[in-house]
């Protein structure tokens, strides 16, 4: 607005000047009005020498061509008179005017005068006309002289005025210039800062437009790594954007979804790609559009031509759009599919699992109502199979277990169901029985079944089984009841011995109760101090003396009174407690061993489960370490079961224990299956003779036998033996005389309590005298 502003003003200035330039001009040209003083001047010159001219004419000094030439340059000095600019001063006064009347007038008369001047009187005649000119023009001269003064000083004041305007305006016009100049440098600082401002701006922009660009490559590149498909449609349901996965799951080739396309023209192309059938792309569109009309998500599946489900998720936009999702849901319903049956399925023997057993023994029971029939719901659980496992591998386990499930399909009715309840645990619902009798059939078909020899591979296995029996409505009339008192009956069947079953009896809840709750108290009885060792004292029969003392565990119960070992070790091993149990044992009968002579050994017996569930080696060369008892005043009983399991790691710990230092006793010799395979296979210290075959030694020849050949061959394998539970002065006898080394027994003391120990040791002859007969 400035700029403008001082662009106007320095126009305006210079038009202005123009106009007093031609002024300027104007007044200078004026000056010029100064010859009227000249041609008056001339004038009268011209008017005195032309009658000079007539004077010499009339002397003869001159021809008549001279006067003739002087006549013509007065007349034509004569003629400037009548100029314009002549006239402006001839027009001020009207004598003037008059004066130049009459010298035309006069100049007019004398011209033939002139041209006849060698006339006689010619002469005369024109000086006549002209005399009375003279004073006039010489007055005209001066009045001309007065007006140029006066034309020469007002154009004075006028070109002073002019100066002053023009200094003014050229004074103007450098003020005009400065402040231009200050205008265009401040327009141009404005212009550098709105430039670079410009400049940040675009250089912001390229940024911002860098990272929409960057954006956008990520929103791309997010689009179509999705693992669903996305489509997104504008409120006139046309296509907005779709990812290249929903692309790829539809079957269309890249380039053929375009922005602008309907969701009909899109089904179309899927329908002619033959990824889904008309009706299915019809009921997609009608999905689409029912989903569309809804304020909040909405879902629907699709199945595709090829067997593939897509699961679509749908949610509107407030424009009326949407955006939907597709994800390929196949595998996902195939998994979902395998969990469920894994969930009600055995996934091994595919049999159905203890959920889908008690629903159908609850159906079959719903069943048995309406009919007024009677069911019967059979456990059984495999003898020696962990054996097996143990032994053979759990490869070979599991084949058994499938090859169970096979013969027990195979002996069982259509109707009927067979279920796995989890490792060797089956169980069968035999429907619509006559007399529970039929459900007797089937368990010894079943024992039958399960009692033939297996072949798994390599290896031929046998097994048996032990089956226990509810009969529905008389045993239970809900499934849980009539489950618990199979599973019952089963344990009862398993006590009673192997491959066997038995019918669920009221009495035998008591048996179980009764287990239950010693189950209970044993759980609480190391805490509360209830168990206590009594000491039975091992003699060397040659030195008649007390060598060893074998620790055995008594359960104090505070209101059943002192429980045998034969109630509760078994209970204990079952439930694993025998591991901290027979901790305690092992620590107290050494630190008990502590206080007795130094060639007094303790013996301990140690379960198989300890060797299973614990490091046996560690807890004994701790406890050795904790109580100071010398490893060589430790015996170590163990049972065939232990070696039972024949693993490696077993035959490591006997050894790491012999390594020990301890001394190793095979217990209970003889009542195995097999004692003499174990004893071969592993360099015991001691064999211990059981006392079934001590007991009747004097009374049965067999027995007599069996411990002669124990004895030959601990002697051959450089074992020392020990005779069992010895009574009588007769069994000692034959044991001496057989060449027992050790005996242990009521003849020379039960077990007793710590605080007798030293009464015993006292005794000075724990051994009777043979030859005395005592
Ligand atoms: N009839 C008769 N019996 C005699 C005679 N001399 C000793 N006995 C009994 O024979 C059993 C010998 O123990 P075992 O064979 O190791 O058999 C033991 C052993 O297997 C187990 N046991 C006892 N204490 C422990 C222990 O501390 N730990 C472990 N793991 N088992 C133990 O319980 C079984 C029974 O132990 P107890 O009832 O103490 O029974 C003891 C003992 O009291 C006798 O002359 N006549």
């Amino acid at each position: 607005m400035l700029l403008a502003l001082a662009i106007g003003v320095f126009v305006a200035a210079a038009a202005y000047l123009s106009y007093l330039i031609i002024e300027r001009h104007r007044a200078l040209e004026s000056i010029s009005r100064y010859n009227i003083t000249f041609t008056v001047a001339q004038g009268i010159n011209e008017f005195v020498r032309f009658e000079r001219s007539l004077d010499a004419y009339a002397h003869g000094d001159v021809d008549k061509d001279e006067v003739q030439l002087r006549y013509d340059i007065l007349s034509n000095r004569l003629r400037l008179f009548r100029d314009s600019e002549f006239r402006e001063f001839t027009d001020l006064s009207p004598d003037r005017e008059a004066l130049v009347a009459d010298l035309e007038r006069a100049y007019r008369e004398i011209e033939p005068l002139v041209r006849d001047i060698d006339q006689p009187g010619a002469r005369r005649q024109i000086l006549a006309i002209l005399d009375p000119l003279q004073p006039r023009l010489v007055g005209l001269g001066s009045q001309a002289n007065q007006y140029g003064g006066q034309l020469a000083a007002r154009d004075q004041a006028e070109l002073l005025r002019l100066q002053w305007l023009f200094s003014a305006l050229v004074a103007g016009l450098i003020g005009s210039g400065a402040w231009l100049i200050v205008l265009l440098l401040t327009h141009n600082s404005l212009l550098t800062r709105a430039h670079n401002e410009l400049r940040a701006v675009t250089v912001n922009l390229r940024h911002q437009e860098e990272m929409l660009r960057t954006q956008n490559n990520l929103f791309d590149a997010a689009l179509n790594n999705m693992s669903q498909g996305l489509c997104m449609f504008d409120g006139g349901h046309r296509l907005i954007v779709a990812n290249e996965r929903y692309a790829w799951m539809y079957g269309l080739p890249p380039g053929e979804l375009r922005a602008g396309m309907t969701l009909r023209e899109i089904l179309e192309r899927i329908v002619a790609h033959d990824i889904c059938s008309q009706e299915g792309a019809d009921e997609l569109f009608t999905n689409h559009q029912a989903a569309g009309d809804l304020t909040r998500p909405a879902g629907f599946l699709h199945t595709l031509r090829d067997g593939r489900i897509i699961a679509v998720s749908q949610r509107a936009m407030p424009d009326g759009g949407w955006v939907a999702t597709y994800e390929d849901i196949t595998e996902r319903q195939r998994t979902e599919a395998r969990i469920a049956y894994l969930a009600r399925h055995d996934a091994l023997t595919k049999l159905p699992n203890r959920i889908v057993f008690h629903e159908r023994v609850a159906q079959a029971l719903a069943r048995a109502r309406r009919h007024g029939d009677q069911l019967a719901v059979l456990y059984l659980d495999l003898d020696h199979f962990k054996n097996v496992n143990d032994t053979l591998g759990h490869a070979v386990g599991d084949a058994l277990l499938r090859s169970v499930a096979e013969r027990l399909r195979s002996v069982i009715r259509e109707e009927d169901t067979i279920a796995r309840l989890g490792g060797d645990e089956f169980a069968i619902v035999q429907l619509a029985i006559k007399h529970p009798a039929d459900a007797g059939q089937l368990a010894r078909r079943i024992v039958e079944a399960l009692s033939q020899p297996f072949d798994l591979g390599d290896h031929q296995v046998l097994i048996g089984t032990s089956v226990g029996i509810a009969v529905a409505p008389a045993n239970g009339e809900d499934a849980d009841q009539l489950m618990k008192h199979a599973d019952i009956a089963l344990y009862d069947a398993k006590s009673e011995g192997r491959s066997t079953y038995r019918f669920f009896e009221p009495q035998m809840d008591q048996r179980l109760q009764a287990r239950r709750a010693l189950e209970l108290d044993l759980r609480g009885a190391l805490e509360h101090g209830e168990f206590e060792l009594h000491f039975q004292p091992l003699v060397n029969l040659t030195s008649r003396k007390i060598i060893c003392f074998e620790a055995l565990v008594r359960w104090a119960h505070p209101e059943r009174g002192l429980v045998p070992p034969s109630e509760f070790i078994p209970v204990a091993e079952e439930i694993g407690l025998i591991v901290p149990i027979g901790e305690w044992i092992l620590r107290q009968a050494c630190s008990e061993a502590m206080h007795w002579p130094e060639d007094i050994s303790v013996a301990v017996n140690l379960s198989s489960i300890q060797f299973q569930r614990s490091n046996v080696v560690r807890t004994v060369s701790q406890t050795l370490l904790e109580t100071g008892l010398p490893a060589n005043r430790l015996e170590l009983e163990i049972t065939e079961t232990v070696l039972l399991q024949e693993s490696d790691e077993t035959l490591t710990s006997l050894h790491a224990l012999r390594a020990l230092g301890v001394r190793l006793s095979m217990d209970d010799f003889g009542t195995g299956y097999s004692s003499l395979n174990y004893i071969r296979r592993f360099p015991f210290d001691k064999i211990k003779i059981d006392q079934c075959f001590v007991q009747d030694v004097a009374t049965n020849k067999d027995s007599l036998t069996i411990v002669h050949t124990i004895v030959a061959l601990g002697r051959s394998l450089e074992m020392t033996t020990t005779a069992e539970g010895v009574e009588t002065q007769e069994q000692l006898t034959m044991l001496r005389a057989a060449g027992c080394a050790e005996a242990q027994g009521s003849l020379f003391g039960m077990p007793t309590p710590a605080s007798g120990v030293a009464a015993l040791l006292q005794k000075p002859n724990p051994v009777p005298d043979i030859r005395s007969g005592r």
